[in-house]
């Protein structure tokens, strides 16, 4: 039984105007918690009409970076103030549509609402530097420019905050945008939309296409008129995105996957460490790339760490995020949701120790719903899959060391290097992990996932392009740097 009586159809939105693809074919976006409940329908696009958004995003950039930094930084307000407003809508649509828990969507939103103050703050800081020039008649200074097109490719996981953190750094320094959402959000993406609109962004300064990765985000990064190309998704899209940006002298920038590692040594506060690990690996269902993943323990305190966590994970509700008693929701997609449980039959048929959860819920009222059990492993070895792969799903692999060198060395062996926990009480553990955590995010007593928007977001090792994201760090990808000398 589908419910898909009142479900409105989005469309894209280019110069300005909501546009049907020329495809004219539509995709149901439906909800995780419930596969028969379709939340809208978007656009199946094609090459045509993403390239009718970027000459609608070539048109307005003439006159958009002509504007100063802070008019340009006006409209960021603006848009911040239209946000705020639709924040219970845009959170519970997001809910229903990805299905992470309300609360949490409304934090997102917010999160969004905040990092667009912020960029419209930027728009009156400094873009240059004055330099020393050994002609001393002469004026040497720097100059930051904007690209001209961005392209935006986003994932489901954040779908309001990750393309904020894009477009408002993007926008404020003067250039204008093709966005490309995860079709499986892109109900979501379309209502930030409607805020850009209302908002009274000049047309052409935001456009959005919906549709296949293969189709729109291969076109973004392969198009010869969009500059730049900023993408968060899987390691393996990333790569693709890269090559193809290099392929053509694109500037690209890239934020993958994660393996994340907490460490809880002899001598931690174990409550906050298991209150941590829960909240850091299980929260948003997992699906954070900052999300914790291995979690390894020094033997002293393993078995009464093993146990607090076990009780604390025994006591979550699963169930629809709507629901003002539910802790952690549904996987995202149906695809989501096997993968976590291929991964979760892998790590068994390796040799992994299951301690709780590893299967799907179906009690009644779930069973229409992607929902996995939250899932605890033991004796997990560094070489198991489980302990190597991003996963993205409610799974959390305990690993136990005798030693703090032993356990660095092990949170370091992985490809990833995006953010790691340890918790200790003791300076002399807090001042190594600082200096030999290959890790973007080096967090002390306090969960691997959480993002603040001021700071530099970005990873190590095969996480990132080895750019960063966000804070003043925005500048770096979204500008490029103008010489100057002038002599009187
Ligand atoms: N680092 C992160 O925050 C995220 C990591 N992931 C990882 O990726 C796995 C798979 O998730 P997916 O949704 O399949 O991620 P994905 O990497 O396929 O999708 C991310 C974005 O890239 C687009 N895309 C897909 N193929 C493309 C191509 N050839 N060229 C350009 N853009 C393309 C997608 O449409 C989407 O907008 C997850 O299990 C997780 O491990 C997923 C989402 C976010
Ligand atoms: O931990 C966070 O708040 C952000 C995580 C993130 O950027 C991601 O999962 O893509």
């Amino acid at each position: 039984m589908s419910v898909h009586t009142q479900a409105q159809t989005y469309q894209n939105y280019i110069g300005g105007e909501w546009r049907p693809s020329a495809s004219n074919q539509v995709e149901a976006s439906i909800n995780p918690a419930n596969r028969h409940e379709v939340i809208g329908y978007v656009q199946k696009s094609t090459a045509e009409d993403l390239d009718q958004a970027v000459k609608a995003a070539q048109s307005a950039q003439i006159a958009w970076r002509k504007l100063s930094g802070p008019a340009r930084g006006e409209y960021l307000y603006r848009l911040a103030n239209v946000l705020e407003r639709h924040l219970d809508d845009i959170a519970a649509t997001m809910t229903r549509e990805m299905g992470k828990t309300l609360p949490e969507a409304k934090g997102e939103t917010a999160r969004g609402v905040a990092i667009l103050r912020y960029y419209a703050g930027e728009g009156m800081r400094k873009i240059g530097d004055v330099i020393p020039s050994t002609d001393s008649e002469g004026l040497m200074f720097t100059s930051r420019v904007p690209l001209g097109v961005v392209g935006v490719i986003t994932p489901w996981n954040f779908p309001v905050a990750i393309p904020i953190w894009k477009i408002a750094p993007a926008i404020v320094y003067g250039n204008t945008v093709v966005f490309k959402p995860a079709q499986e959000t892109a109900v979501t993406a379309a209502k930030l939309m409607e805020c850009v609109d209302e908002a009274g962004l000049p047309p052409g300064v935001v456009n959005m296409v919906t549709g296949a990765g293969s189709v729109i985000g291969q076109g973004i990064v392969d198009h010869p008129g969009i500059a730049a190309v900023t993408f968060t998704g899987s390691d393996q899209v990333g790569r693709q995105v890269g090559l193809g940006a290099l392929a053509r002298g694109a500037k690209y920038q890239l934020e993958m996957g994660g393996k994340n590692p907490v460490i809880v040594a002899a001598d931690a506060d174990l409550d906050l460490a298991v209150e941590a690990t829960v909240s850091g690996g299980l929260r948003s269902t997992g699906q954070k790339c900052t999300a914790t993943s291995r979690v390894i323990v020094q033997s002293a305190v393993y078995d009464a760490f093993k146990q607090k966590l076990l009780e604390r994970v025994a006591a979550l509700k699963v169930g629809d995020g709507l629901a003002p008693d539910t802790w952690m929701g549904p996987c995202a997609s149906e695809r989501q949701m096997q993968t976590v449980l291929g991964y979760i039959q892998k790590g068994l048929e390796e040799g992994a120790v299951l301690l709780c959860g590893g299967k799907r819920v179906t009690a009644p009222g779930l069973e229409h719903g992607f929902y996995v059990e939250p899932t605890v492993f033991e004796n997990v070895t560094p070489d198991m899959t489980i302990a190597r792969e991003e996963i993205f799903g409610p799974v959390l692999a305990l690993m136990k060391v005798d030693t703090l060198q032993e356990a660095l060395q092990l949170a370091n062996d992985s490809r990833f290097g995006l953010s790691a926990s340890i918790f200790t009480r003791d300076i002399g553990n807090m001042l190594e992990f600082i200096r030999d955590m290959d890790a973007g995010l080096v967090r002390i007593n306090a969960e691997s996932a959480g993002v603040e928007l001021q700071a530099p977001f970005g990873g190590m090792k095969q996480s990132s392009s080895h750019s960063r994201e966000q804070g003043q760090a925005a500048i770096e990808f979204f500008t490029a740097i103008k010489t100057v000398f002038v002599k009187g």
